[in-house]
């Protein structure tokens, strides 16, 4: 088995290319979209949720089947169809162009493979089985979704804004770490769940006055 390298990738505006219009096409695109990135499509047919997204022009779509040369521009690569002889044709393509792939039915032909995670603002957490069992990863994503809330969105950016300014207030590196580990290993967010009826930005603030 491969070991994968977990790594967050910037696609905005980056062009990807799927193979294939099937349900397994649609996930992987609804996913691109979330992130902004430019999708195009190449098959023949479209599920009805692709058609729609294709007709409002989120996503362009090529309505033949796969052609060599249909890789071209593409800074990732889904290949998303049910015939194994249009599998391999991508993959040599992909390898000739050097372009990262992904082909849904074989992980051992696969650059990368795509986790599930969950989104929290600028939290994120993300879980592989390294292709062993999508679905435990499912489950884990499920467990995590209740166990991290909404509110770490608020958190994370109220840590944010705490590191910049201690950045600026303190020197002592020392001092700095002691001050994240007192924010961040408190336990305000699980007094703000139970209904303490400070903020969360209060509470920050006095463990910062506190500590400095
Ligand atoms: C290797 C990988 C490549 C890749 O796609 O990147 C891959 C491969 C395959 N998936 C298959 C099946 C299923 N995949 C899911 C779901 C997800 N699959 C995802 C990722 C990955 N799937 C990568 C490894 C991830 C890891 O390391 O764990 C998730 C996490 C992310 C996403 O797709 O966005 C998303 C969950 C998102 C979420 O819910 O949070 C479900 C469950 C469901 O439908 O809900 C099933 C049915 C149940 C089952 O089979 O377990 C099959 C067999 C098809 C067949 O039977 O022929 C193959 C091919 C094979 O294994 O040969
Ligand atoms: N990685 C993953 O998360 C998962 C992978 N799979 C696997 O993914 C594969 C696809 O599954 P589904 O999307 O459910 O199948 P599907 O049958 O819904 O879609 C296949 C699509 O491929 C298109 N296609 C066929 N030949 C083509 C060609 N020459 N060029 C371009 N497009 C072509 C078809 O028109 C169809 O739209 C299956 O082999 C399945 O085992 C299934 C579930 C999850």
């Amino acid at each position: 088995m491969k070991k994968y390298y977990p790594i967050m990738i910037d696609l905005e505006d980056k062009c990807c290319t799927i193979i294939g219009g099937g349900k397994v096409a649609e996930r992987k695109a609804i996913s691109l979209l979330e992130y902004k990135a430019k999708v195009r499509i190449v098959g023949p047919r479209l599920t009805s949720i692709l058609a729609k997204l294709a007709e409002d022009k989120q996503i362009l779509w090529v309505s033949r089947p796969y052609q060599w040369g249909d890789l071209d521009n593409s800074c990732l690569v889904y290949v998303a169809t049910n015939d194994s002889d249009v599998n391999r044709l991508c993959y040599q393509e992909a390898r000739q162009r050097g372009v990262p792939i992904n082909i849904v039915d074989s992980p051992h032909l696969c650059d990368f493979i795509v986790p599930a995670s969950i989104q929290r603002g600028d939290l994120s957490v993300m879980v592989s089985t390294n292709g062993k069992s999508p679905m435990l990863s499912r489950r884990i994503r499920e467990e995590l979704e209740k166990r991290y809330g909404q509110e770490y969105e608020e958190f994370v950016d109220l840590l944010g804004e705490l590191r910049e300014r201690v950045l600026n207030e303190i020197e002592d590196i020392e001092k700095r770490r002691q001050i994240f580990e007192a924010v961040v290993y408190s336990d305000i967010l699980q007094q703000h769940s139970e209904g303490e009826s400070k903020s969360l930005r209060e509470k920050i603030e006095e463990i910062y006055k506190r500590m400095r």
